[in-house]
């Protein structure tokens, strides 16, 4: 019986991370749902089986009285904003005097969602939080777990921190606005809204119900991974079995980060997400250090804000 109850929780695992974070489904829904049911009915039966990191811990069920306090070692800083052209330039020629020389940047997406930070140890995810006011969040553990593109496990047992954005896509914003009017409920602003919202459940139940996705972008404890530019850490997090947005781009010269910017002023009306800017990092980690920080932001980074 263990091994069969092992072997669905392994098979169905691969079975989440290929359709939640990697976009490609390996099985189709009707086989994952008679393994899923399979797997149910064992650990009801063996319940000294179940683990907490089964796929069947994703359903949340804890109801908390409040959210703890989340402290960040790391602090979670904000990012200073353009709006133009020029102050893009302008941006770059601040960057370029203190180098002394015109960095690799690399273009991400900004989506429209909820900063979060996720904490592992051993391998295991350990803690959820929200940005808060960047050094004390909200510890969201439980709703996080319930999001199926979070990795409850790593591949590898490594300490690590990593911190991205959790977010509700177009079409769950407006399935979920038209299931509240339906039941005469007030609807959601927007997308970012209804993340917070789904979120902020102290009934993780709910939390599982509202379909969230995430992008991991920053790896803010490195542990023991060797990675000396954004692309690359990047890369890394995807092959941790982090949810990665597919649109970053290393840009040669601010120029080539312009175009990456008018292209995306077009298509950001056709992405499944919703975004309100593009980000531009210096892609040398070495660089970003002789960079640093203002008070509250990177002097490596900036992100370019779409007109609303
Ligand atoms: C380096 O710091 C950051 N990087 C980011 N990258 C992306 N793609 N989106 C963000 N919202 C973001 N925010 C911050 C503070």
């Amino acid at each position: 019986i263990i091994d069969r109850i092992a072997y669905l929780q392994a098979e169905l695992t691969k079975y989440g991370m290929a359709y939640y974070v990697k976009d490609q489904p390996l099985v189709d829904d009707a086989t994952y749902d008679a393994l899923y049911r399979e797997l149910e009915e064992l650990e009801a039966s063996y319940p000294q089986y179940q683990t907490e990191d089964s796929p069947t811990a994703r359903v949340g069920g804890i109801i908390l009285p409040g959210f703890e306090k989340a402290i960040h070692e790391i602090p979670l800083y904000s990012l200073s904003d353009v709006f133009t052209k020029e102050e893009l330039f302008a941006f770059d020629q601040r960057v370029q005097k203190t180098l002394g020389y015109e960095p690799k940047y690399v273009c991400e997406l900004k989506i429209d969602g909820l900063s979060i930070s996720l904490t592992y140890e051993a391998g295991r995810l350990v803690r959820a939080a929200t940005r808060g006011d960047g050094t004390v969040g909200e510890n969201i553990t439980e709703n996080i777990k319930t999001v199926q593109s979070v990795p409850l496990r790593l591949p590898q047992e490594i300490d690590l921190e990593v911190r991205g954005e959790c977010y509700m896509p177009k079409a769950s914003f407006l399935a979920l606005n038209q299931k509240r009017e339906e039941e005469g409920l007030e609807t959601f602003a927007n997308p970012r809204n209804a993340a917070a919202g789904s979120l902020r459940q102290l009934d993780s139940k709910i939390t599982a119900s509202r379909n969230l996705s995430t992008f991991l972008y920053t790896l803010a404890d490195f542990g023991p991974l060797q990675v000396t530019t954004q692309e690359e850490a990047l890369v890394h997090l995807g092959e941790l079995g982090f949810r990665i947005n597919p649109e970053h781009h290393v840009c040669h010269s601010i120029e080539e980060v312009w175009s990456f910017i008018e292209d995306f002023h077009d298509k950001r009306s056709e992405l499944p997400y919703e975004i309100d800017g593009i980000v531009v990092k210096v892609n040398e980690f070495a660089a970003q250090n002789s960079l640093g920080f203002t008070v509250k932001a990177p002097r490596w980074a900036t992100a370019y804000k779409f007109p609303p």
